[in-house]
């Protein structure tokens, strides 16, 4: 066995392995105390390898999945080796010692799950390829849980921000691609390679050409290679559901970086989970398909002005129609995930309740289709939708024919084909009822005849049905010619068996065993059905994703009083009475108000310039807008009076100073990171927010870069931007930057005690309110008094000099002072240009060169 178990071991590779011994899953050595340490079971010992005992832990096969689920949380990936043989084929094989045969049947990863029960209803379980093909890089990505897949491509650098929109739980990549991110798992070089990729799609789709799914590069194709090949890896074999890929043009979603989406929370809150993201705060989504779509949805939002209005058309429409709306809901969130019953079907992985699932999803979507087909006026989206919804009729129809109401999750014990449609199964089962019912016969009949009123006939797995009776009555079953014949003691009990009883039983066994292999050969035809109509069906799930989604944030936007933007060309950014729907949320539930401010950038007032004291509201602003634009640009109402949005092309938010301990970079320094990524990527259709840059770092470096940065940022991104700062000092950069304004949240102090107003307003803020709100946090009332005195006497001290700014108002902008000096150069080049230096006396020559120097101002 150790043989056998070690050969099995080497091909895990890095997986733990699950090796099947009769009802359990046992795990051996390195992994054993791993796994025992991650699930929290006991760890034993079992027999010895050169000398040592072997560590030793199991998991019971029928409870498997639960464990799966945890080891994958922590990052493991397993290999599960089944036994492949039952023990009569390894005797008649090998003898009576052989070894029952065992194999990995598959590898259970993170990016490659179906089980219902390990994956999370309303989030997408992505697994992503991406390799490097002559300076571009081609990214893969499929969710074979609903079969979905798609290729994109981009430069290099925007890798980083590409996966994180994807947010992948496993990614791939070729082993020596240098570029390729920390803890990717790394494949043979060779298996991503264009032509591989492009002949195994055209394979698994039975077409001679891609083209008619779209326009594909050689490092997409190159990408989807190495994703096939891990998946035929993982599944030994056996490929899940790929859907058609769709090629996804890189600059066709608004982009935003790893720091970004994290810093405005949107699919995670920064503490971690769902609770407090955006996500959380506007799902309203009915079904996990919704959901997922959502998501989908808030990572990538669109750059198509006709595709958002197309989404928000709908959205609208729904708003409008609030009773259809609610029966939609209704009908919507009875319905089974189609999408994922599919992946597991086509996966091989399916269970006749999954087939059921297939059966009542699209028969509700035929219902939700016919429901919507004789309205008037339905928007162009839906009516694109409409034909997707219906379709299934013969499958319908034929797996209600076929299914029982509520088939089981197991098809180990049948009862899952309904009555009426298979006559010699119908008989079958009328034959093992009737044994049944002989058997109940044949109870009465031997405690007739025993006079034993104890008497029962039972049945457990090892002894098949059998007689009991107390120990005291058994002496009446023991006689010669009682018929009984023995077959175990226990305390206090006997159990017989009698020549009827075994009959009949074997009339139950083999009329069992004939309707299990009938309902099994049903069952495969069934899913092969399925299986065949899988695009259709891939196509009806996601139709319904795509209406729960409209209906959702149709709900959300009637229950907010949300409003639908206007997404137009051109650079402004208008909205009025603008909310933060997390924050706003969470007030709501302490009863207190949120206040709605407007925000009103344009190319001549691109540059917003927010003080204010701390705690007032500034970061609620920023990520405010910065949201709204996001929602807006995933087709989805928004929190706010009226919004007018220029369509924005990126958006960067550096919010907050977040650590990243675990880069092993402090805070100052991501700080920077991430700003130099917005100084180096924003354009002019870029959206950033900025929230204290400088803050990590000692006063003056730290208002040195704050004022940098905003320059670079008016003068060369030339974006539209929300900065917010806690430097008064950069309130000077208006008086030179001309699309600069200068704002802050009002606060008022009364009576001592700071009221903060939470309220925008224009004008640069008065004064710091540092104080008051040390006070408001309750910091000791001495140490406070402490303070103002020395702020006093900074303040006395800064009247005095002119303060920390003293001096910058002389200060060129930057660009400008760069421009100048350029500008000096060429004169001085021109000068030089233009002397014939062999034509010049010695006199001319000191002449001209004292000219020069003077014009040089030395
Ligand atoms: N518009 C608003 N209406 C009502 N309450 C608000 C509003 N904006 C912010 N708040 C409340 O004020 C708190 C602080 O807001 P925020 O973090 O945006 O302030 P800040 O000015 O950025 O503070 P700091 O400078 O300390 O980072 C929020 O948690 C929220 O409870």
């Amino acid at each position: 066995m150790m043989a056998q178990y070690l050969a099995l071991r080497e091909e895990a590779g890095d997986c733990l392995l699950f090796y099947r011994m009769g009802d359990f899953f046992e795990l051996f050595f390195e992994d054993a105390r791993t796994a025992s340490t991650i699930l929290d079971i006991a760890l034993t010992t079992r027999g010895e390898h050169l000398g040592q005992p072997i560590p030793m832990c199991g998991v019971p096969v029928h409870a498997a999945e639960s464990y799966l689920a945890r080891l994958i949380k922590a990052g493991c990936r397993v290999a599960i080796a089944e036994q492949v043989e039952t023990p009569a084929e390894a005797k008649k094989r090998g003898g009576s010692k052989a070894l029952v045969a065992r194999d990995i049947v598959r590898f259970v990863t993170a990016g490659t799950l179906t089980e219902e029960a390990l994956l999370e209803p309303r989030r997408a379980n992505v697994l992503a390829a991406a390799c490097e093909l002559r300076g571009s890089v081609g990214i893969a990505a499929c969710d074979i849980s609903t079969g979905r897949m798609a290729l994109e491509e981009c430069a290099p650098e925007r890798l980083a921000a590409a996966l994180a929109r994807l947010g992948a739980s496993e990614l791939v990549v070729p082993e020596g691609w240098e570029a390729g991110p920390e803890g990717a798992i790394r494949r043979g070089a060779h298996e991503f390679s264009a032509d591989g990729g492009e002949a195994r799609l055209k394979g698994i789709h039975g077409v001679a050409t891609l083209d008619g799914f779209g326009a594909f590069t050689r490092s997409m194709l190159a990408a989807a290679g190495g994703l096939i090949a891990y998946l035929d890896h993982v599944g030994r074999g056996a490929l899940p559901l790929l859907l058609p890929p769709e090629a996804r043009a890189g600059d066709a979603v608004l982009a935003m970086d790893e720091a970004t989406r994290a810093s405005l929370e949107i699919l995670e809150a920064a503490q971690g989970g769902r609770r407090g993201s955006l996500i959380d705060a506007i799902d309203r989504c009915v079904t996990g398909a919704g959901a997922r779509q959502l998501a989908e949805d808030l990572s990538a939002p669109l750059m198509s002005r006709a595709a958002i209005a197309e989404r928000l058309e709908l959205v609208e429409w729904l708003h409008r129609h609030a009773l259809l709306r609610e029966d939609l809901r209704a009908a919507l969130r009875a319905l089974p995930d189609v999408g994922r019953a599919l992946g597991r079907v086509v996966a091989g992985r399916g269970s006749p309740r999954d087939l059921g699932q297939l059966r009542d999803g699209l028969a509700g979507a035929r219902r939700v289709g016919d429901r919507l087909a004789d309205l008037e006026g339905v928007p162009v989206l839906l009516e694109r939708l409409l034909p997707d919804l219906a379709g299934h009729g013969a499958l319908v129809d034929h797996f209600e024919r076929a299914l029982v109401p509520a088939p089981p999750t197991e098809r180990g014990q049948g009862g899952y084909i309904a009555s009426g449609y298979d006559a010699a199964l119908d008989e079958l089962r009328v034959m093992s009822g009737n044994a049944r019912r002989a058997i109940a016969a044949l109870e009465a009949k031997y405690r007739d005849e025993t006079g034993v009123a104890a008497l029962k006939i039972k049945h457990n797995n090892v002894l098949g049905y059998f007689i009991e009776v107390p120990q005291r009555h058994a002496d009446r079953l023991l006689e010669a010619e009682s018929g009984f014949s023995h077959r175990q003691t226990m305390a206090g009990a006997m159990r017989f068996n009698a020549l009827a009883l075994h009959e009949e039983a074997a009339r139950i066994t083999e009329a069992g065993a004939h309707a299990l292999a009938a309902e099994e050969s049903h069952f495969e035809a069934l899913v092969a059905e399925a299986v065949a109509s899988r695009q259709a069906i891939a196509l009806t799930a996601a139709a319904l994703a795509r209406i729960d989604v409209a209906a959702g944030q149709a709900e959300r936007a009637a229950e907010g009083n949300w409003t639908r933007p206007q997404v137009v060309d051109g650079l402004s950014l208008e909205i009025e009475g603008g909310r933060h729907p997390v924050v706003e949320a969470a007030l709501k539930a302490q009863g207190e108000r949120f206040v709605a401010n407007d925000c009103r950038l344009a190319s001549h007032d691109r540059l917003w310039l927010i003080g204010g004291p701390n705690m007032g509201g500034k970061s609620t602003f920023l990520r405010q807008n910065a949201l709204i634009v996001l929602l807006a640009q995933a087709g989805g109402f928004v929190p706010a009076r009226s919004a007018r949005i220029g369509l924005v092309d990126r958006l960067f938010s550096r919010v907050g100073a977040s650590d990243n301990l675990a880069r092993g970079r402090s805070t100052f320094m991501v700080e920077m990171v991430e700003t130099a990524a917005i100084l180096a990527q924003a354009t002019e259709r870029s959206f950033v927010i900025l929230d204290e840059v400088g803050r990590g770092t000692s006063t003056y470096d730290g208002l040195a870069l704050a004022w940098a940065v905003a320059e670079a940022v008016h003068e060369t991104n030339r974006c539209r931007c929300l900065f917010a700062t806690h430097y008064h000092e950069l309130a000077r950069l208006a008086e030179t930057c001309e699309a600069l304004s200068l704002h802050h949240v009002r606060a008022r102090e009364w009576k001592g005690d700071l009221v903060l107003l939470h309220e925008l307003a224009d004008g640069p803020a008065d004064r710091s309110y540092g104080l008051a709100v040390a006070r408001l946090a309750g910091v000791p009332p001495k140490v406070i008094s402490r303070a103002k005195s020395v702020l006093d006497k900074l303040e006395k001290g800064r009247a005095e000099t002119g303060g920390l700014a003293a001096g910058l108002g002389d200060l060129p902008l930057f660009v400008a002072a760069q421009e100048a000096r350029e500008e000096a150069c060429d004169t001085l080049r021109d000068t030089l240009r233009a002397l014939d230096v062999d034509a010049l006396s010695p006199r001319d020559a000191l002449e001209i060169l004292y000219d020069l120097k003077r014009e040089a101002g030395a």
